[in-house]
């Protein structure tokens, strides 16, 4: 089950001093310092607004911090990042991936082999020759995730990856996020869903309101969380 591209080790520490993202005035995110680091599955949490999407756009370089620095502590790793809803191209299944290598001058005789490797991991042999476009929410996620796999990444961010799927498709991505992981890549994932959170998270990254109120191991925010805005959340009285 190799991804076509070798992996390096260790994974740079991502380091963000002091970031902050303003728009027209108004302050979304506010000096946030947070160091992510190792082969760690680190969920992201908070309401409706709180600035999930947003930091892990301003951790992946989508956008630019107003002010602070989002910095890699070492070599720049190769990341990938899927969203809610992935972008796919008007092929099959099986041609959005030896697109994708194409476009990393994979060398031809190679695309197919390693495409349909990636689509036998995730579960969509079957599938190769589907129109991407029709397929199922579920199977559109794995396939963005087989696309991600090609790439071999260091860093995979997924943006609320899981939240439009029912649960057997919800287990199927979760599954595909433990592959990644155990394959060596470092996770980075937003999810309002408590559950999956616990089943995943090895460190909680707790934001409110544009701030950054705990970053804790899992174990401990959904004992004890250090934050009382971390504790009303789980215990569902934090909305917004
Ligand atoms: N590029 C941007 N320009 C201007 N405003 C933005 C931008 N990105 C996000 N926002 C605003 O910043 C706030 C936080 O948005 P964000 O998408 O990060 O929230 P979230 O925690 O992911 O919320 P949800 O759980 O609803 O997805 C929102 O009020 C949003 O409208």
């Amino acid at each position: 089950m190799n991804a076509p591209f070798p992996t390096q080790t260790p994974i740079a520490d991502l380091q963000l001093d002091n970031v902050s993202f303003e728009h027209r005035g108004q302050s979304l995110l506010a000096h946030t310092s947070l160091t992510l680091s190792g082969c760690r599955r680190t969920v992201i949490m908070g309401p409706n607004g709180a600035g999930k999407s947003l930091l892990m756009r301003l951790a992946h370089g989508l956008l630019p911090p107003t002010s602070g620095q989002v910095r890699w502590q070492g070599k720049t790793p190769v990341q990938a990042m899927v969203f809610q809803r992935p972008v796919l191209l008007r092929r099959s299944a099986l041609d959005n991936l030896t697109y994708v290598l194409a476009i990393h001058n994979v060398p031809r005789a190679r695309r197919k082999a390693d495409a349909l490797q990636a689509l036998a991991t995730f579960g969509l042999t079957s599938l190769a020759h589907r129109p991407a476009r029709v397929l199922s929410g579920g199977e559109q996620q794995r396939l963005a995730l087989a696309r991600a796999w090609l790439l071999n990444p260091d860093v995979l961010f997924l943006d609320e990856a899981t939240s439009a799927l029912d649960p057997a498709a919800i287990k199927a991505v979760e599954d595909a996020v433990m592959t990644f992981h155990a394959s060596g890549t470092r996770i980075v994932m937003t999810t309002h869903d408590l559950h999956q959170a616990q089943r995943l998270a090895d460190d909680v990254v707790f934001l409110h309101n544009g701030q950054l109120r705990e970053h804790s191991p899992a174990e401990t925010f959904f004992s004890a969380p250090r934050s009382s805005e971390g504790r009303a959340f789980i215990q569902g009285e934090l909305v917004w």
